[in-house]
Protein backbone atom coordinates (compact mmCIF):
# COMPACT_ATOMS: atom_id res chain seq x y z
CA UNK A 1 0.00 0.00 0.00
CA UNK A 2 0.99 3.28 -1.12
CA UNK A 3 0.08 6.14 1.20
CA UNK A 4 0.30 9.95 0.91
CA UNK A 5 -0.60 12.90 3.20
CA UNK A 6 -0.71 16.33 2.90
CA UNK A 7 2.54 15.62 0.23
CA UNK A 8 3.62 19.08 -1.44
CA UNK A 9 6.60 20.23 -3.37
CA UNK A 10 7.87 23.67 -4.46
CA UNK A 11 10.35 24.42 -6.68
CA UNK A 12 11.65 27.39 -5.71
CA UNK A 13 8.12 29.67 -6.53
CA UNK A 14 6.77 26.76 -8.66
CA UNK A 15 4.43 24.46 -7.14
CA UNK A 16 4.24 21.00 -8.22
CA UNK A 17 2.44 18.90 -6.50
CA UNK A 18 -0.01 20.81 -3.71
CA UNK A 19 -1.71 18.49 -0.14
CA UNK A 20 -2.22 15.49 -2.16
CA UNK A 21 -3.56 12.32 0.26
CA UNK A 22 -4.50 9.60 -1.62
CA UNK A 23 -4.02 5.31 -0.82
CA UNK A 24 -2.83 3.12 -3.52
CA UNK A 25 -3.98 -0.22 -2.36
CA UNK A 26 -2.91 -3.78 -3.24
CA UNK A 27 -4.57 -5.95 -5.96
CA UNK A 28 -5.70 -3.59 -7.94
CA UNK A 29 -4.37 -1.35 -11.01
CA UNK A 30 -4.51 2.33 -10.00
CA UNK A 31 -4.23 5.25 -12.85
CA UNK A 32 -2.40 8.21 -11.61
CA UNK A 33 -4.25 10.74 -14.66
CA UNK A 34 -3.34 14.41 -14.90
CA UNK A 35 -2.72 16.78 -18.22
CA UNK A 36 0.89 17.62 -18.79
CA UNK A 37 3.01 18.92 -15.81
CA UNK A 38 0.06 17.92 -13.41
CA UNK A 39 3.03 16.91 -10.97
CA UNK A 40 2.41 12.95 -11.95
CA UNK A 41 6.13 12.50 -12.35
CA UNK A 42 7.01 14.87 -9.16
CA UNK A 43 4.22 12.49 -6.82
CA UNK A 44 6.22 9.39 -8.32
CA UNK A 45 9.50 10.77 -7.27
CA UNK A 46 8.55 11.28 -4.41
CA UNK A 47 7.41 8.12 -4.07
CA UNK A 48 10.16 6.62 -4.60
CA UNK A 49 12.50 9.03 -2.62
CA UNK A 50 14.12 10.57 -5.19
CA UNK A 51 12.84 13.95 -4.98
CA UNK A 52 11.97 15.14 -1.17
CA UNK A 53 8.44 16.75 -0.62
CA UNK A 54 8.77 20.34 0.99
CA UNK A 55 5.52 19.33 3.33
CA UNK A 56 4.01 15.86 4.02
CA UNK A 57 4.96 12.70 3.43
CA UNK A 58 4.07 9.51 1.50
CA UNK A 59 5.17 5.91 2.63
CA UNK A 60 5.11 2.43 0.99
CA UNK A 61 3.87 -0.50 3.77
CA UNK A 62 4.14 2.36 5.75
CA UNK A 63 7.97 3.75 5.58
CA UNK A 64 9.32 6.18 3.48
CA UNK A 65 11.44 5.06 0.72
CA UNK A 66 14.54 5.58 2.18
CA UNK A 67 13.37 3.71 5.15
CA UNK A 68 12.56 0.29 3.63
CA UNK A 69 15.20 -2.52 4.14
CA UNK A 70 15.91 -4.38 0.33
CA UNK A 71 13.90 -1.08 -0.97
CA UNK A 72 14.44 -2.73 -5.04
CA UNK A 73 13.29 -5.95 -3.84
CA UNK A 74 9.73 -4.54 -2.64
CA UNK A 75 9.29 -1.32 -4.88
CA UNK A 76 10.26 -1.52 -8.75
CA UNK A 77 9.69 1.62 -10.86
CA UNK A 78 9.86 2.68 -14.50
CA UNK A 79 10.50 6.17 -14.32
CA UNK A 80 12.46 7.53 -17.39
CA UNK A 81 12.90 4.62 -20.14
CA UNK A 82 15.49 6.61 -21.21
CA UNK A 83 17.72 6.24 -18.21
CA UNK A 84 19.38 3.63 -19.73
CA UNK A 85 23.36 3.30 -20.23
CA UNK A 86 23.15 3.47 -24.14
CA UNK A 87 26.71 1.10 -24.35
CA UNK A 88 25.64 -1.76 -23.16
CA UNK A 89 23.18 -4.59 -23.59
CA UNK A 90 20.21 -5.19 -22.35
CA UNK A 91 21.17 -8.20 -20.00
CA UNK A 92 24.66 -6.19 -18.88
CA UNK A 93 22.10 -3.67 -18.28
CA UNK A 94 20.03 -5.66 -15.87
CA UNK A 95 22.63 -7.95 -14.51
CA UNK A 96 24.27 -4.28 -13.38
CA UNK A 97 20.99 -3.45 -11.47
CA UNK A 98 20.48 -7.18 -10.38
CA UNK A 99 23.63 -7.11 -9.01
CA UNK A 100 23.70 -3.67 -7.25
CA UNK A 101 20.50 -4.97 -5.21
CA UNK A 102 21.85 -8.99 -4.39
CA UNK A 103 19.38 -10.37 -6.69
CA UNK A 104 20.27 -13.07 -8.42
CA UNK A 105 21.68 -13.55 -12.44
CA UNK A 106 18.50 -15.68 -13.90
CA UNK A 107 15.73 -13.45 -12.89
CA UNK A 108 17.76 -11.52 -15.70
CA UNK A 109 16.78 -13.99 -18.28
CA UNK A 110 13.44 -14.54 -16.81
CA UNK A 111 12.24 -10.60 -16.75
CA UNK A 112 14.07 -10.31 -20.42
CA UNK A 113 11.54 -13.58 -21.37
CA UNK A 114 8.91 -12.13 -19.67
CA UNK A 115 8.98 -8.66 -21.53
CA UNK A 116 9.86 -9.92 -25.03
CA UNK A 117 13.26 -9.26 -25.22
CA UNK A 118 15.29 -12.47 -24.49
CA UNK A 119 16.18 -12.37 -28.72
CA UNK A 120 17.95 -9.13 -27.91
CA UNK A 121 19.49 -9.08 -24.74
CA UNK A 122 23.05 -8.67 -26.08
CA UNK A 123 22.25 -5.83 -28.33
CA UNK A 124 23.40 -2.76 -27.25
CA UNK A 125 20.25 -1.05 -25.85
CA UNK A 126 21.73 2.31 -27.93
CA UNK A 127 19.56 0.77 -30.82
CA UNK A 128 16.21 -0.09 -29.54
CA UNK A 129 13.11 1.60 -30.33
CA UNK A 130 11.37 3.62 -27.95
CA UNK A 131 9.31 0.52 -27.43
CA UNK A 132 11.66 -1.81 -27.08
CA UNK A 133 13.28 0.53 -23.87
CA UNK A 134 10.23 0.70 -22.77
CA UNK A 135 10.05 -2.88 -22.63
CA UNK A 136 13.68 -3.14 -20.91
CA UNK A 137 12.50 -0.17 -18.05
CA UNK A 138 9.88 -2.47 -17.31
CA UNK A 139 11.96 -5.30 -17.38
CA UNK A 140 14.37 -3.59 -14.82
CA UNK A 141 11.36 -2.90 -12.77
CA UNK A 142 10.09 -6.22 -12.34
CA UNK A 143 13.70 -7.45 -11.68
CA UNK A 144 13.60 -7.78 -7.83
CA UNK A 145 10.03 -9.20 -7.96
CA UNK A 146 8.56 -6.48 -6.35
CA UNK A 147 5.11 -6.57 -4.24
CA UNK A 148 4.53 -2.51 -5.42
CA UNK A 149 4.97 -0.91 -8.98
CA UNK A 150 5.18 2.06 -10.67
CA UNK A 151 4.91 2.96 -14.12
CA UNK A 152 5.20 6.22 -15.35
CA UNK A 153 3.33 6.39 -18.71
CA UNK A 154 4.63 3.28 -19.60
CA UNK A 155 2.48 2.58 -23.14
CA UNK A 156 4.76 5.74 -24.32
CA UNK A 157 6.16 4.65 -27.61
CA UNK A 158 4.53 1.59 -27.95
CA UNK A 159 2.40 0.09 -30.66
CA UNK A 160 -0.92 -1.42 -30.20
CA UNK A 161 0.22 -5.03 -29.87
CA UNK A 162 2.75 -3.51 -27.27
CA UNK A 163 -0.24 -1.46 -25.38
CA UNK A 164 -2.34 -4.52 -25.06
CA UNK A 165 0.64 -6.51 -23.71
CA UNK A 166 1.18 -3.65 -20.86
CA UNK A 167 -2.39 -3.83 -19.96
CA UNK A 168 -2.26 -7.30 -19.56
CA UNK A 169 0.73 -7.06 -17.65
CA UNK A 170 -0.34 -4.44 -15.14
CA UNK A 171 -3.54 -6.25 -14.54
CA UNK A 172 -1.78 -10.04 -13.98
CA UNK A 173 0.48 -8.50 -11.42
CA UNK A 174 -2.18 -6.75 -9.97
CA UNK A 175 -3.83 -10.08 -9.91
CA UNK A 176 -1.33 -11.72 -8.11
CA UNK A 177 -2.01 -9.29 -5.17
CA UNK A 178 1.04 -6.64 -6.34
CA UNK A 179 -0.04 -2.77 -5.74
CA UNK A 180 0.17 -1.16 -9.57
CA UNK A 181 0.53 2.23 -9.74
CA UNK A 182 0.19 3.87 -13.08
CA UNK A 183 0.61 7.12 -14.38
CA UNK A 184 -0.81 8.26 -18.07
CA UNK A 185 -2.56 11.28 -19.35
CA UNK A 186 -4.88 8.90 -21.54
CA UNK A 187 -8.14 8.53 -19.79
CA UNK A 188 -9.26 5.93 -22.34
CA UNK A 189 -6.01 3.91 -22.25
CA UNK A 190 -6.83 3.98 -18.30
CA UNK A 191 -10.21 3.29 -18.72
CA UNK A 192 -9.66 -0.33 -19.87
CA UNK A 193 -6.25 -0.99 -17.60
CA UNK A 194 -7.09 0.58 -14.18
CA UNK A 195 -9.44 -0.48 -11.25
CA UNK A 196 -8.94 2.51 -9.64
CA UNK A 197 -7.97 6.06 -10.56
CA UNK A 198 -6.79 8.76 -8.77
CA UNK A 199 -6.65 12.16 -10.76
CA UNK A 200 -4.94 15.51 -10.31
CA UNK A 201 -4.48 18.66 -11.96
CA UNK A 202 -2.24 21.32 -11.02
CA UNK A 203 -0.75 19.34 -8.51
CA UNK A 204 -4.54 18.79 -6.58
CA UNK A 205 -6.62 16.06 -6.00
CA UNK A 206 -9.61 16.08 -8.65
CA UNK A 207 -10.69 12.32 -7.84
CA UNK A 208 -10.27 9.76 -5.99
CA UNK A 209 -12.71 6.93 -7.68
CA UNK A 210 -13.23 3.21 -9.11
CA UNK A 211 -12.74 3.36 -12.92
CA UNK A 212 -16.62 1.91 -12.56
CA UNK A 213 -17.66 4.69 -10.65
CA UNK A 214 -15.84 7.06 -12.82
CA UNK A 215 -17.73 5.83 -16.11
CA UNK A 216 -21.19 5.28 -13.93
CA UNK A 217 -21.16 8.95 -12.70
CA UNK A 218 -19.52 10.48 -16.19
CA UNK A 219 -21.93 8.91 -18.71
CA UNK A 220 -23.00 12.05 -20.19
CA UNK A 221 -26.19 11.93 -22.24
CA UNK A 222 -27.02 14.26 -25.12
CA UNK A 223 -29.13 14.14 -28.16
CA UNK A 224 -28.19 14.51 -31.52
CA UNK A 225 -30.90 16.53 -33.59
CA UNK A 226 -30.64 16.81 -37.56
CA UNK A 227 -33.09 19.13 -39.42
CA UNK A 228 -33.44 18.54 -43.05
CA UNK A 229 -30.62 20.33 -44.48
CA UNK A 230 -30.44 23.11 -46.65
CA UNK A 231 -32.55 24.52 -44.83
CA UNK A 232 -30.65 26.38 -42.01
CA UNK A 233 -33.42 28.71 -40.86
CA UNK A 234 -35.15 25.41 -39.43
CA UNK A 235 -32.09 24.55 -37.14
CA UNK A 236 -32.00 28.24 -35.88
CA UNK A 237 -35.28 28.03 -35.15
CA UNK A 238 -35.06 24.81 -33.29
CA UNK A 239 -32.00 25.94 -31.79
CA UNK A 240 -33.29 29.37 -30.26
CA UNK A 241 -36.61 26.85 -28.97
CA UNK A 242 -33.82 25.04 -27.03
CA UNK A 243 -32.08 27.21 -25.96
CA UNK A 244 -35.28 29.20 -24.10
CA UNK A 245 -36.19 25.94 -22.67
CA UNK A 246 -32.43 25.65 -21.04
CA UNK A 247 -30.92 23.29 -23.13
CA UNK A 248 -27.17 23.39 -24.15
CA UNK A 249 -26.90 23.56 -27.65
CA UNK A 250 -24.17 23.22 -30.05
CA UNK A 251 -23.69 22.60 -33.98
CA UNK A 252 -21.51 20.20 -34.70
CA UNK A 253 -18.90 19.81 -37.91
CA UNK A 254 -21.87 17.98 -39.95
CA UNK A 255 -24.44 20.67 -39.03
CA UNK A 256 -26.54 18.53 -36.47
CA UNK A 257 -27.16 19.88 -33.27
CA UNK A 258 -25.58 18.59 -29.57
CA UNK A 259 -28.37 19.31 -27.34
CA UNK A 260 -27.76 18.49 -23.44
CA UNK A 261 -29.77 19.67 -20.45
CA UNK A 262 -33.16 18.76 -22.46
CA UNK A 263 -35.02 15.19 -22.74
CA UNK A 264 -35.40 13.70 -25.82
CA UNK A 265 -39.13 13.49 -25.88
CA UNK A 266 -39.17 17.37 -24.92
CA UNK A 267 -37.00 17.88 -27.98
CA UNK A 268 -39.56 16.17 -29.60
CA UNK A 269 -42.11 18.81 -28.18
CA UNK A 270 -40.38 21.66 -29.24
CA UNK A 271 -39.53 21.04 -32.34
CA UNK A 272 -43.00 20.29 -33.33
CA UNK A 273 -44.16 23.12 -31.48
CA UNK A 274 -41.82 25.16 -33.53
CA UNK A 275 -43.00 23.21 -36.78
CA UNK A 276 -39.55 22.35 -37.10
CA UNK A 277 -39.20 18.77 -38.98
CA UNK A 278 -36.72 16.45 -37.73
CA UNK A 279 -34.63 14.56 -39.81
CA UNK A 280 -32.55 12.35 -36.91
CA UNK A 281 -33.19 12.63 -32.73
CA UNK A 282 -30.87 10.02 -31.18
CA UNK A 283 -29.13 9.70 -27.23
CA UNK A 284 -25.81 9.45 -26.89
CA UNK A 285 -23.71 9.08 -24.55
CA UNK A 286 -20.45 11.19 -23.99
CA UNK A 287 -17.16 9.20 -24.15
CA UNK A 288 -14.99 8.97 -20.73
CA UNK A 289 -12.10 10.82 -22.63
CA UNK A 290 -14.59 13.83 -22.65
CA UNK A 291 -15.63 13.78 -19.05
CA UNK A 292 -12.00 13.63 -17.95
CA UNK A 293 -11.00 16.44 -20.48
CA UNK A 294 -14.64 18.29 -18.76
CA UNK A 295 -12.95 17.25 -15.17
CA UNK A 296 -9.30 19.21 -15.97
CA UNK A 297 -10.24 21.84 -17.79
CA UNK A 298 -8.63 24.70 -16.52
CA UNK A 299 -6.61 22.35 -14.29
CA UNK A 300 -3.77 22.42 -17.30
CA UNK A 301 -0.94 24.27 -17.92
CA UNK A 302 0.00 24.28 -22.04
CA UNK A 303 -2.86 24.66 -23.85
CA UNK A 304 -3.04 25.41 -27.78
CA UNK A 305 -4.15 28.35 -28.75
CA UNK A 306 -6.63 26.44 -31.04
CA UNK A 307 -8.49 24.45 -28.61
CA UNK A 308 -10.83 22.00 -29.95
CA UNK A 309 -12.68 22.23 -26.50
CA UNK A 310 -14.72 24.74 -26.40
CA UNK A 311 -17.40 22.81 -27.08
CA UNK A 312 -16.99 20.73 -24.14
CA UNK A 313 -18.78 23.33 -21.65
CA UNK A 314 -22.24 21.44 -21.49
CA UNK A 315 -22.69 20.45 -17.47
CA UNK A 316 -23.48 16.69 -16.66
CA UNK A 317 -27.30 15.80 -16.71
CA UNK A 318 -27.83 14.34 -13.50
CA UNK A 319 -29.42 10.74 -13.35
CA UNK A 320 -32.52 10.83 -11.71
CA UNK A 321 -32.06 10.58 -8.07
CA UNK A 322 -28.54 11.98 -8.22
CA UNK A 323 -26.91 14.53 -7.34
CA UNK A 324 -27.65 18.19 -5.24
CA UNK A 325 -31.19 19.65 -6.84
CA UNK A 326 -30.17 21.70 -9.55
CA UNK A 327 -27.34 20.23 -10.54
CA UNK A 328 -27.34 19.94 -14.35
CA UNK A 329 -29.31 22.99 -14.82
CA UNK A 330 -27.48 25.75 -17.05
CA UNK A 331 -24.66 27.59 -15.43
CA UNK A 332 -24.60 25.66 -12.48
CA UNK A 333 -20.92 24.66 -11.06
CA UNK A 334 -20.98 22.62 -7.80
CA UNK A 335 -20.05 24.94 -4.84
CA UNK A 336 -16.27 25.51 -4.57
CA UNK A 337 -15.17 23.87 -7.44
CA UNK A 338 -16.83 27.28 -10.24
CA UNK A 339 -12.80 28.97 -11.54
CA UNK A 340 -11.82 24.85 -12.26
CA UNK A 341 -14.77 24.54 -14.64
CA UNK A 342 -16.35 21.47 -14.37
CA UNK A 343 -15.56 18.58 -11.77
CA UNK A 344 -18.26 16.34 -10.54
CA UNK A 345 -19.96 16.04 -7.06
CA UNK A 346 -20.53 12.94 -5.30
CA UNK A 347 -18.66 10.23 -3.67
CA UNK A 348 -16.58 9.31 -6.54
CA UNK A 349 -14.87 12.69 -6.45
CA UNK A 350 -11.86 14.03 -3.96
CA UNK A 351 -13.48 14.94 -0.60
CA UNK A 352 -12.25 19.04 -0.58
CA UNK A 353 -8.86 18.99 1.13
CA UNK A 354 -7.38 21.86 2.84
CA UNK A 355 -6.32 24.26 0.83
CA UNK A 356 -8.37 23.14 -1.93
CA UNK A 357 -9.12 25.44 -5.00
CA UNK A 358 -8.70 28.49 -6.40
CA UNK A 359 -6.33 30.17 -7.72
CA UNK A 360 -4.19 26.78 -8.49
CA UNK A 361 -0.80 27.63 -6.63
CA UNK A 362 1.66 29.33 -8.37
CA UNK A 363 4.44 29.93 -5.28
CA UNK A 364 3.87 28.66 -1.66
CA UNK A 365 0.56 28.60 -0.42
CA UNK A 366 -0.45 31.02 2.19
CA UNK A 367 -2.90 28.15 3.95
CA UNK A 368 -0.65 25.41 5.72
CA UNK A 369 -1.32 22.18 4.44
CA UNK A 370 -2.83 19.31 6.68
CA UNK A 371 -0.06 17.89 8.62
CA UNK A 372 1.11 14.32 8.05
CA UNK A 373 0.06 11.78 10.62
CA UNK A 374 3.58 11.04 13.26
CA UNK A 375 6.15 9.16 10.63
CA UNK A 376 6.14 5.93 10.77
CA UNK A 377 8.01 3.98 13.27
CA UNK A 378 11.53 2.72 11.35
CA UNK A 379 11.04 -1.04 11.48
CA UNK A 380 13.51 -3.07 13.55
CA UNK A 381 16.37 -4.59 11.41
CA UNK A 382 14.87 -7.53 9.58
CA UNK A 383 15.57 -10.09 6.95
CA UNK A 384 14.82 -8.03 3.65
CA UNK A 385 13.96 -11.24 2.12
CA UNK A 386 10.69 -11.73 4.45
CA UNK A 387 10.25 -8.21 4.23
CA UNK A 388 6.43 -7.53 2.38
CA UNK A 389 6.01 -3.61 1.30
CA UNK A 390 2.32 -4.12 0.50
N1 LIG B 1 13.15 19.86 -11.11
C1 LIG B 1 12.20 20.76 -11.37
N2 LIG B 1 12.44 22.08 -11.26
C2 LIG B 1 11.49 22.99 -11.50
N3 LIG B 1 10.21 22.69 -11.88
C3 LIG B 1 9.92 21.39 -12.01
C4 LIG B 1 10.88 20.35 -11.77
N4 LIG B 1 10.27 19.16 -11.99
C5 LIG B 1 9.00 19.43 -12.34
N5 LIG B 1 8.79 20.76 -12.37
C6 LIG B 1 7.53 21.46 -12.69
O1 LIG B 1 6.53 20.90 -11.88
C7 LIG B 1 5.33 20.73 -12.60
C8 LIG B 1 4.91 19.29 -12.56
O2 LIG B 1 5.80 18.53 -13.37
P1 LIG B 1 5.67 16.96 -13.54
O3 LIG B 1 6.78 16.53 -14.45
O4 LIG B 1 5.59 16.32 -12.22
O5 LIG B 1 4.27 16.83 -14.26
P2 LIG B 1 3.65 15.56 -15.05
O6 LIG B 1 2.21 15.50 -14.65
O7 LIG B 1 4.48 14.36 -14.80
O8 LIG B 1 3.78 16.05 -16.55
P3 LIG B 1 3.89 15.17 -17.92
O9 LIG B 1 2.57 14.47 -18.10
O10 LIG B 1 4.11 16.23 -18.95
O11 LIG B 1 5.05 14.23 -17.76
C9 LIG B 1 5.60 21.24 -14.01
O12 LIG B 1 5.17 22.56 -14.09
C10 LIG B 1 7.10 21.17 -14.12
O13 LIG B 1 7.59 22.14 -15.01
Amino acid sequence: MIEAYGLTKHYGAKTAVYNLSFQVRPGAVTGFLGPNGSGKSTTMRMILGLDTPSSGQVTIGGHTFRQLPNAPRQVGALLDAKAVHGGRNARNHLLSLAQLSGIPARRVDEVLGVVGLQDVGRKRSKGFSLGMGQRLGIAAALLGDPQVLLFDEPVNGLDPEGILWVRNLMKGLAAEGRTVFVSSHLMSEMAQTADHLIVIGRGQLMADTSVTEFITRNSVGFARVRTPEGDPAQREKLSAALTEAGGQVRTEDDGALRVSGVPLPRISDLAHGADVRLWELSPHQASLEEAYMRMTQGAEDYRSTVDQRSGLQEPVMAPPGYGAPGYGAPGHAPPGHGAWGYAPPGPYAAPPQAGWGPPPPAGPPAAPPVAPPAAAPVPPPADPHTEDAR
